[in-house]
């Protein structure tokens, strides 16, 4: 499985490695820059570095930001694109994203925008990251209420994937990865799922093989549609809820992971996909009751009014007309379903406000 994922230019442990330092001999850049949160910097750069013995110090710079959601932002992007001023990158510099999901989307979009472009790579140290946020080449920034409102396209030369990297992960943001990697199974491998839902979402459980498992069920739809014609929307199952969740959270200043917000929102887009979908009540309900036992409703939450504006900025939408991407049972995901305004609150108020 680990070796089939090179097609799609994912590369594991020594194998990431290796390609790595093969693509810097053979492209001679001006500069690398190691774009990195101060948690990355501390807890991943140091042994990162120690396995590139090979890197030139004198190329090599490190550009480090605050953690979190908020540096995913506009006002960043520019002390970014400012910061590789400074350092006297030019297009024949690469940036190498060391990070979790935001530092993915930010370090790929400021690349990508950067004198019209330059060479970036992603080396995930997230599990969310690794199973999702650094594959498909989706980059971008979140603007005014929006998550991901302004983005690009845009492919690193690899992904490499270094589990290493999850010794030091905080347990919540292992609860935060599980969950993109139940909406793979739910999505596309109903035996995935009942793999997934069998172990629980720490250190000790996840192995370069599930981890594997739930990346190929990501590069394998990306493939088939990369821009979001059709198929690829259903990956976005449990993020319509799940976005104006996290953004409410986000401003009120009580942040939810992106990955627990979209658990948030499969409970919702469950129920959803009862009434809009065909999904059998049962098989909903037992879905449900899986994730409610990971991801417990939080005691702050908005009021279904307060997800309205959200909800109709979702980029799935056509005009004021809501489509969600939804599942016609355990393991096969569909898209473009149209769902009344009224019947998204009506559910998520039966879900979290009952
Ligand atoms: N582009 C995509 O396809 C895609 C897919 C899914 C999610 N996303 C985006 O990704 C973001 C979420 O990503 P995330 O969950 O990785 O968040 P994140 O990048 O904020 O990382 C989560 C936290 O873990 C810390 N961290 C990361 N790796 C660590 C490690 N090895 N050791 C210690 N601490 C570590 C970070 O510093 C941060 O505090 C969201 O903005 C989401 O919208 C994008
Ligand atoms: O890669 C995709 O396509 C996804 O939808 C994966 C999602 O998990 C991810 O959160 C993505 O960033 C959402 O994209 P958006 O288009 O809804 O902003
Ligand atoms: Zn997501």
């Amino acid at each position: 499985m680990i070796d089939q994922l090179e097609k799609y230019g994912l590369f594991f442990e020594e194998r990431a490695l290796a390609q790595f330092q093969s693509l810097v001999r053979n492209k001679d850049y001006s500069k690398i820059a190691v774009l990195c949160d101060s948690n990355t910097h501390d807890q991943c750069l140091p042994g990162f570095l120690s396995q590139l013995p090979d890197l030139d110090p004198n190329k090599l710079e490190v550009v480090e930001l605050e953690p979190g959601e908020d540096t995913k932002s506009l006002e960043v992007l520019a002390q970014l694109w400012d910061a590789f001023g400074a350092l006297e990158m030019d297009r024949h510099s690469l940036l190498i994203n060391l990070g979790g999901g935001v530092i993915s989307d930010l370090g790929g979009f400021a690349a990508a925008t950067y004198m019209r472009g330059i060479d970036f790579v992603n080396f995930p140290t997230s599990l969310l990251a690794m199973v999702d946020a650094s594959v498909g080449a989706k980059t971008g920034i979140n603007f005014g209420a929006y998550k991901n409102r302004i983005g690009l396209f845009t492919e690193p030369l690899m992904v490499g994937i270094l589990p290493e990297f999850l010794d030091t992960l905080p347990e919540e943001e292992f609860l935060s990865g599980w969950a993109e990697m139940l909406k793979h199974g739910l999505i596309a491998d109903a035996k995935h799922y009942r793999a997934l839902i069998r172990r629980k979402p720490t250190a000790a459980q996840i192995d370069s093989a599930l981890i594997a498992h739930s990346v190929a069920i990501k590069a394998r739809v990306v493939s088939q549609d990369k821009h979001e014609g059709g198929l690829r929307k259903i990956l976005n199952f449990g993020h319509s809820i799940g976005h104006a969740l996290e953004s409410w959270h986000q401003q009120a200043g009580q942040p939810l992971s992106h990955g627990y917000a979209v658990a948030l929102g499969m409970q919702v887009e469950l129920s959803l996909s009862a009434a809009f979908a065909g999904c059998d009540i049962n098989e909903v309900q037992a879905l449900q009751t899986d994730i409610q036992k990971l991801y417990s409703v939080p005691k702050l939450k908005p009021q279904a009014e307060d997800l309205k504006t959200l909800l109709l900025g979702d980029k799935k939408n056509k005009g004021s007309h809501l489509h969600f991407s939804l599942l016609r049972e355990c393991g096969v995901g569909v898209y473009d379903i149209e769902v009344p305004m009224q019947s998204v609150l009506e559910r998520y108020n039966q879900c979290f406000h009952d």
